[in-house]
């Protein structure tokens, strides 16, 4: 027994099997553990020399030919197959079902049906042709033959010579013998020129679609492609890997262009209808591969849906590298003072327009990773404020740095760290605002009359109603602090509720804006939103707003470290979104580089010389009359919209949302407004230069009068 079962039990499982055993004598079979390593070098090996062979011209020549041929052939006998058969019908049929759209799936069977029935009748016509081919071309044969012999016996009576009856029998005979001697010379080059023929338009066909593999394809070296027009927008969107979009480009889809590619700031802008099935958001979802088949960076293309335009991509393609071209010095650095109702510059948008920041009505949110830029941004905006002169601004920093140290001389309150005594303080000046909103409420109702808002001539009219600036920085902190963070969070949305209209403007900024670390209401209640570099898309619709990143709204797109000072905004112009790049006011002490240190100092001179009375808000002091005058030129009448559209593009900061009657409001105190003429308004050039003479007489007899 245990003989019998010896063999059996000294197999093991790597042993080889009787069957795959060599025979005696012959080399030992190699062992599969072996065999896997060998192919695989082979098949490397084979792979290597396949890849390196597509370097050789002659090579990629070859292959690049031959299958424009193969390629072209297909897509000829494809077109062929496709006329001759419903296969077409079928193929839209399948796309319209897997879109639901039942309507065209109908249409399609009906073009279908008829189609069959032409082509049924068509057979049977030719059938019926086929049949009848030998009795008529013997009754044509008689008929022309009878026809030739009539006109042969007319001929011999006009002649009296017999043999004329032939005649015209013979010509034709004669013509119809040179017809086949030249088809006989003829036909045989025609036969073998005929084959090449076809291959040239077959190589033809396939060369237009490109059919051969892409590492054969000639190099591209054209520029073409960097402007995204209508072409390279088609070929990017054919190469998303979107199987809905493919279909429909295979099926010859081409797009409404609701908007054809026009430059607009730094960059392209276009709209169009995308098929159906296709929606904008598919489309966001491959951003990145559009960006690259644009040859752009993410960040340059911003493809979004229009709100009032469902179904349509709004694509805007930036300049390449437009975002790393060097932002212009802060307006205000060495000059100027601002008002805190009209704002301050902070920033040139993506497109190169100055952004102003709003301060009156508005509450501010700046959040991105380390070192992307906030702290810059805000001192910016303080530094904005602090120019005008009624402003009372206050930093609450609940970590240790010194980044608002240079504006302490000019600043209410600073203080700074995340100790319990610090985190505090904060929650006391929530506290104080809560209570200070009201009041400036009441007040506002005494003092305000009709207004509903605070304006400049109320907070001059009362110290209690100077217009504040509140910075809270690192904000989480507090907001998340076990003791404080409940109560802090329920005062900052009563104050935001609250502070618009009494010219209190709170700014937030932090490094983790996500639900449990800042309220919802506090960034829902937020008018202006900062995002520079995110590190997802919690904190990115944190900071935006909840959908913002599906909607292609990505500030995650920003590069840590290389996109330092962008960000992606909401609420700073009438745009769903805005990409702005700020202004930097450089401090450096390690590098004894301080541009902020001048500008405080300028703007405490500004407060303790405050006669409440100054020229100009905003980066430049803005002369309507002026302006209107460079646009008009010499020309001696202008229609207003075309003051207004030179206007805009001369100073867009000023006067972008400007329409007719900002111009007559502008104008009218000089006399020099628009009027009639021949049925449309004008711009006279001598009324607005003569308004510039009176004013100039005026102002300086005003300076004589004070002389005196
Ligand atoms: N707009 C800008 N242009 C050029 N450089 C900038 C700009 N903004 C910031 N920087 C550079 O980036 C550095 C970090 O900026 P900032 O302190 O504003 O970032 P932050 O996001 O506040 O960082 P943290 O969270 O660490 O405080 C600055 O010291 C400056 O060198």
């Amino acid at each position: 027994m245990t003989d019998l079962h010896a063999p059996a039990n000294t197999e093991t499982p790597d042993a080889p099997t009787p069957a795959l055993t060599s025979e005696p004598g012959s080399s030992p079979a190699p062992a599969p553990a072996e065999a896997g390593p060998r192919r695989r070098v082979r098949i490397d090996h084979l792979r290597r020399v396949i890849v390196e062979a597509r370097q050789h011209t002659a090579y990629r020549f070859t292959v690049r030919h031959s299958a424009y041929l193969t390629g072209g052939a297909r897509v000829l006998s494809r077109r062929a197959w496709d006329s001759r058969t419903t296969a077409r019908h079928e193929r839209m049929m399948r796309i319209a079902e897997a879109g639901g759209n039942e309507e065209l799936v109908q249409k399609w069977e009906q073009r279908a049906y008829a189609f069959r029935f032409a082509r049924h009748r068509r057979r049977v016509e030719l059938l019926q042709m086929a049949i009848n081919a030998p009795k008529a071309i013997a009754t044509a044969s008689a008929a022309g033959a009878g026809t030739l012999l009539l006109l042969g016996c007319m001929l011999a009576a006009a002649t009296d010579d017999l043999n004329d009856v032939l005649t015209p029998l013979n010509t034709v005979v004669s013509f119809v013998g040179w017809v086949a001697f030249i088809g006989g010379i003829v036909w045989e080059p025609m036969l073998y020129s005929l084959p090449l023929l076809a291959l040239a338009g077959v190589w033809a066909v396939g060369r237009n679609r490109k059919t051969a593999p892409s590492w054969a394809l000639p190099a591209d070296t054209g520029e073409l492609d960097v402007l995204p027009d209508e072409n390279a927008i088609m070929r990017a969107l054919g190469k998303l890997s979107i199987p809905q979009l493919n279909a429909a480009i295979k099926e010859g889809w081409t797009p409404r262009w609701v908007q054809p590619t026009t430059r607009l700031g730094n960059g392209y802008h276009t709209q169009l209808q995308l098929p159906m099935g296709v929606t904008v958001e598919m489309v966001n979802a491959k951003k990145n591969v559009l960006a690259h088949n644009l040859m752009r960076k993410p960040v340059e293309t911003w493809p979004t849906e229009p709100p009032n335009m469902p179904g349509v991509l709004d694509l805007w393609v930036a300049d390449q590298g437009s975002l790393n071209g060097v932002v212009p010095p802060w307006p205000l650095l060495t000059e100027g003072v601002t008002d805190y109702f009209k704002g301050v510059p902070v920033a040139v948008s993506q497109r190169g327009e100055p952004i102003i920041g709003k301060l009156m009505a508005a509450n501010w949110i700046v959040g991105g990773i380390m070192g992307s830029g906030k702290t810059s941004i805000v001192v910016a905006l303080l530094l904005g404020a602090i120019l005008d002169p009624l402003v009372i601004a206050e930093v609450y920093v609940m970590a240790t740095n010194v980044d608002y140290d240079p504006l302490k001389p000019r600043l209410r309150t600073l203080v700074k760290g995340d100790d319990p005594e610090q985190l505090r303080a904060a929650l006391d000046a929530l506290r104080a605002l809560s209570n200070e909103v009201t009041e400036r409420g009441k007040l506002l109702e005494d003092l305000g009359g009709e207004s509903t808002k605070l304006t400049r001539e109320l907070a001059l009219k009362d110290p209690r109603m100077r217009p504040k600036v509140v910075v809270f920085d690192e904000c989480h902190e507090l907001f998340m602090s076990k003791d404080y963070g409940k109560e802090a969070s329920e005062l900052a949305i009563r104050v935001m509720k609250k502070a618009r209209k009494v010219g209190i403007t709170l700014i937030w900024v932090t490094v983790s804006p996500t639900a449990d670390s800042i309220p919802r209401d506090v960034t829902r209640n937020t008018s202006h939103r900062v995002a520079f570099a995110v590190g997802d898309q919690v904190a990115n619709d944190g900071l935006l707003g909840s959908g913002k990143y599906k909607a292609g709204i990505r500030a995650t797109e920003l590069v840590p470290g290389q996109d330092v000072g962008t960000a992606v905004t909401y609420g700073f112009t009438s745009k769903p979104f805005e990409i702005i790049r700020s202004h930097y006011v450089a401090r450096d002490p390690e590098k004894g580089i301080d541009e902020v240190t001048p500008v405080v100092e300028r703007a405490l001179k500004a407060y303790e010389n405050d006669d409440g009375v100054w020229e100009v808000p905003g980066t430049q002091p803005v002369d309507h009359l002026a302006d209107v005058a460079a646009v008009l030129g010499d020309e001696l009448r202008m229609l207003v919209q075309e003051v207004l559209h030179r206007l805009a593009e001369r100073t867009p900061g000023a006067y972008r949302d400007w329409g007719p009657t900002d111009l007559k409001k502008a104008l009218e105190p000089y006399g020099a407004e628009q009027y009639k003429s021949a049925g449309r308004m004008v711009i006279s050039r001598d009324r607005v230069h003569e308004a510039i003479l009176t004013r100039l007489a005026e102002d300086t007899g005003d300076e004589g009068g004070d002389e005196i």
